[in-house]
């Protein structure tokens, strides 16, 4: 199984780069950068990460990524990544920024786009990866703190294909943002949100009315309203499913009770993604052999996963084709 997972075209599309920061690039960057970590060790790090909810991780990767400083700091880091995806036969990426994590720490949002951007165009040079580059707003902030974030993403919007929305999900709902992506639909930017990943129900439906999303990002917690997955099913609205991600940090109890597959066989266009993958101890392919060894899924359910992969991308009807055909 693991050889045919391997063998497998991917593409990844819910990926938070700054969720590939591995100890041992935290620890290298913090002493060139002259950065304190609360660590003693790379070891004392992996210990840490034990998560009971959400925000028990995001303390930590918010802290992580302190480490980041300069503009080849995030080339290194996608680069990292990049590599990676090339040994997990991963064909095309779509990549999550958090932009306020940085320019709140006094970081131009421009290091980190063109850290991020030359290690992608080299990949797509060297590696034969594309790739497309979506930054999220941080849903603990204000929606004021997103327009600006909005704003200086202007000059750098031939880089970016969308805008999507992370972070702290309860208590800081769609509705709280339904302007600033307004004005990022008509500045002709795609939208993805995440929603249902610990929020009800309503978050997803919120994301779906209010923000007129092109995919939710997680969504597990649809399968509570039978009314939204039909809605799903028959819009086709791509859910960014992240199996290791979402056992990790509790939002399901047991691998074996997730709903990813019982979505595909109902007809929901699912995928599979590793989230942050440097904190939830598995890259992409190790969220399908999961699947396969605790949810039983078959290879059919693993070729079916990994079409909807491109198919729910942002690349052109022509391009998804291409992809496609590697199948046949
Ligand atoms: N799984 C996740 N949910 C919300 N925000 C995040 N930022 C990074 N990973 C995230
Ligand atoms: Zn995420």
């Amino acid at each position: 199984m693991k050889k045919f997972i391997q063998n497998l075209p991917k593409a990844e599309l819910h990926l938070h780069i700054e969720g590939t920061l591995e100890p041992e690039l935290m620890f290298k960057l913090a002493q060139k950068n002259e950065i304190a970590l609360p660590y003693a060790s790379i070891q004392e790090v992996r210990e840490a990460y034990n998560f009971n909810s959400l925000q028990s991780f995001l303390d930590l990767y918010y802290a992580g990524a302190s480490v980041l400083v300069e503009e080849i700091d995030f080339f290194d880091l996608t680069w990292a990544y990049l590599q990676k995806c090339k040994v997990q036969n991963i064909l095309h990426v779509e990549i999550f920024f958090d932009p306020q994590t940085h320019t709140k720490r006094g970081i131009a949002f421009g290091v980190v786009v063109r850290g991020i951007v030359k290690a992608l165009q080299k990949a797509k040079k060297e590696l034969g990866i594309s790739s497309f580059l979506i930054m999220c707003f941080l849903r603990h902030l204000s929606e004021k703190e997103a327009y600006e974030t909005l704003k200086e993403s202007l000059p750098f919007k031939h880089h970016i294909i969308g805008v999507g929305l992370d972070s702290s999900e309860v208590g800081h709902p769609p509705s709280k943002f339904e302007r600033v992506f307004k004005r990022a639909r008509q500045e002709g930017y795609k939208i993805v949100a995440h929603a249902g990943e610990e929020g009800d129900s309503s978050y997803i439906w919120e994301a779906i009315k209010l923000l007129h999303v092109n995919r939710i990002d997680h969504g597990i917690r649809c399968d509570e309203d039978a009314t939204l997955v039909d809605f799903l099913i028959e819009k086709q609205l791509a859910l960014t499913v992240c199996p290791l991600s979402n056992v990790k940090l509790c939002a399901v109890d047991e691998m074996k009770n997730h709903n990813i597959l019982k979505l595909l066989h109902q007809g929901v266009l699912v995928t599979v993604n590793s989230d942050d993958p440097a904190y939830f101890g598995g890259y992409l392919n190790e969220n399908y052999l999961a699947l396969a060894h605790d949810l039983g899924a078959s290879k059919h359910d693993l070729v079916a996963l990994a079409k909807n992969s491109f198919k729910a991308s942002f690349l052109s009807e022509e391009e998804k084709e291409k992809y496609l055909q590697l199948f046949t």
